[in-house]
């Protein structure tokens, strides 16, 4: 009797901390127009695209629908913003960049709630992205600050060379649903702290966090025209697209999304020369050595394949596994993804829902946040801000695995998953789609499939999905190899206790990022970017990222 009672209270106190938190603390930043020159303002066209939430289909709300006009006004008042923002100091830049920070921050609940709403993410990953995305910003205005040229003797005695670094001007960003803040952050972060302005075209199906992140930009007192969004539907992407590298005041295009568009824009920026920074997909090669500790490299992958249920450019994609630990790997890690729970991003354990509603009633959330890490990190230090952005799996208590961003997304990977099958793949676990709720929303079990070779299409494509793809290889050599058959280079992992392997491997992998015995390779601390078609140019790191955004000028003086 008294355990149904508790069963009761608390599928109560879930659907009610689920509802409180899905029906009304966003609302607050829900901006329903595009950001351009300090307004909210509609498409030319007065057009707008739906928005809907990937876990119900439910419809969220429209944004403007705007086109190659609108794109080209925002441009012009950016140019206008540049003139006055270049010619602040880099601290005075650096106050207004703590201040967004700090709001970011401070509106961690909300950002949150509307990051889950259209991207589907648990809530504890969508926080976690939040904290990740706020340290970008820190990390930037701090960045800002330090940039510094080189004084040389010149070729003869009476000469001197400077180096001087100064901010490109306009730069046109295109981003990704899968990170809606971060991979907003990480660009406008750098770009505003070099004295550069920026116009954002968000992705389609995630307009809404880029929006909120815009109307606390203006809270923070960001000078209007310095940060812009472009809100388009999928069908005038390739306008706007066109305009941001095409438009001769723009001088840099950013853009993180798939080789495929990413190639095209770069196409696109050639024409006027632009510089360009390419964040693209990956293949990352997931190894484990006979001698690694298996119990760190099942809790590893866990963590890095099914961050944003899978849907994340780092995800470890290949896993392949030596001979001798393979069969106790598959078991640990079959073991663990059968207690994986898919869901509503919203739903959280009831304990955690009675915490939230009970802290964010008396205003103690952000309070309670912002010190549970105290002793360790100070509040609001990169290694606190990291601990918090690796929140997600690993924190989350109830939903693990949200939906899939779209239906094309799930077919995806069901032919991955048949043509697996139809090559000899054995599956170990899931391998289904999950009806949540109305059934409306894509979602996929957690799926592992052993006894893959290199003919499969989940070698050679990225899955971008919870399907872990498992192949079994005798030698370091053949793995290398293996690993290195790819046109794409982003992230790397391997484990293993032998530290010349370690040193070895680390060395041979081509990819831009390499986490040996670590599945978290991302922080605004560590340089991003990719190798070979993966992209070009880093983003965040120490200088490289903000160096992106700079251009280099000598000066040689004559001293005579
Ligand atoms: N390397 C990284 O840092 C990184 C980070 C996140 C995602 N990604 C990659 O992004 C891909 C997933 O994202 P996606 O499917 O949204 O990618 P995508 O390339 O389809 O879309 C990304 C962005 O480009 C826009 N876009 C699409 N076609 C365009 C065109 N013709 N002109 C201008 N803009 C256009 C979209 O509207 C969206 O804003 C994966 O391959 C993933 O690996 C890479
Ligand atoms: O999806 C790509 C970005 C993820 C990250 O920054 O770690």
């Amino acid at each position: 009797m008294r355990l149904l009672l508790s069963s009761q209270i608390a599928r109560t106190l879930l659907s009610l901390s689920s509802r409180a938190m899905s029906s009304s603390s966003y609302k607050s930043l829900l901006r329903e127009k595009a950001f351009v020159n300090g307004q909210w303002v509609n498409a030319a066209n007065r057009e707008s695209f739906p928005v809907y939430n990937p876990a119900n289909g439910e419809l969220v709300c429209k944004v403007p629908d705007m086109g190659a006009a609108d794109a080209t006004a925002a441009i012009a008042h950016a140019q206008v913003a540049f003139e006055a923002w270049r010619g602040k100091t880099p601290s005075q830049r650096a106050a207004l960049l703590h201040s967004w920070e700090r709001l970011i921050q401070d509106r961690c609940e909300d950002l949150a709630a509307l990051m889950t709403l259209e991207n589907g993410k648990p809530l504890a990953e969508s926080r976690g992205e939040v904290a990740y995305g706020a340290s970008f910003i820190r990390w930037f205005a701090e960045e800002g600050i330090r940039v510094t040229g080189q004084t040389l003797q010149g070729p003869t005695p009476d000469k001197r060379i400077f180096t001087l670094k100064q901010p490109q001007g306009v730069c046109g960003m295109i981003t990704p649903w899968n990170f809606p803040a971060a991979m907003i952050t990480r660009k406008a972060g750098a770009a505003l702290a070099a004295g550069c302005t920026v116009v954002i075209k968000p992705a389609e199906d995630t307009p809404l966090t880029a929006l909120a992140l815009c109307q606390l930009a203006a809270d923070a007192l960001l000078p209007p025209g310095a940060l812009n969004v472009v809100t388009c539907s999928r069908s005038r992407a390739a306008e706007v697209g066109r305009v941001l590298t095409t438009d001769p005041a723009v001088k840099h295009v950013s853009f993180t999304g798939s080789t495929d568009t990413g190639k095209l824009l770069l196409a696109q920026a050639s024409s006027t020369v632009k510089r360009v920074t390419m964040e693209l997909g990956g293949n990352a090669p997931f190894i484990v050595f006979d001698s690694a500790d298996v119990d760190k490299a099942v809790a590893g992958l866990i963590q890095a394949k099914f961050r944003n249920t899978g849907q994340t450019c780092v995800c470890p994609n290949r896993i392949f596994l030596q001979r001798r630990v393979s069969q106790k790997f598959l078991a640990k890690l079959c073991e663990r993804v059968a207690e994986m729970k898919v869901g509503d991003g919203f739903e959280v354990c009831w304990l955690l829902g009675c915490w939230g509603i009970a802290s964010s009633a008396h205003g103690l959330m952000r309070k309670q946040f912002s010190t549970s890490n105290q002793g360790e990190f100070d509040k609001g230090s990169e290694g606190e801000l990291h601990k918090r952005s690796e929140g997600g799996i690993a924190q989350a208590a109830g939903t693990q695995l949200g939906p899939l961003i779209n239906a094309a997304a799930e077919s995806k990977l069901e032919r991955l998953l048949a043509d697996a099958k139809q090559r000899g793949g054995r599956v170990l676990a899931g391998g289904q789609s999950v009806k949540v709720g109305s059934g409306a929303g894509h979602f996929f079990q957690p799926t592992v499939v052993s006894g893959l070779g290199r003919d499969s299409a989940c070698f050679r494509e990225e899955i971008f999905g919870p399907l872990v793809a498992a192949f079994e290889f005798d030698s370091e050599a053949d793995v290398v190899e293996l690993a290195n058959d790819c046109r794409v280079g982003l992230a790397g992992y391997f484990y293993s206790a032998d530290v010349g392997q370690c040193w070895r491997v680390a060395e041979q992998l081509n990819v831009g990022m390499v986490g040996v015995n670590e599945s978290m390779v991302s922080s605004c601390i560590a340089p991003f970017g990719g190798w070979n078609e993966s992209g070009l140019g880093s983003e965040s790191g120490v200088g490289y990222g903000i160096e992106e955004y700079l251009n280099l000028k000598t000066v040689v003086l004559n001293l005579a």
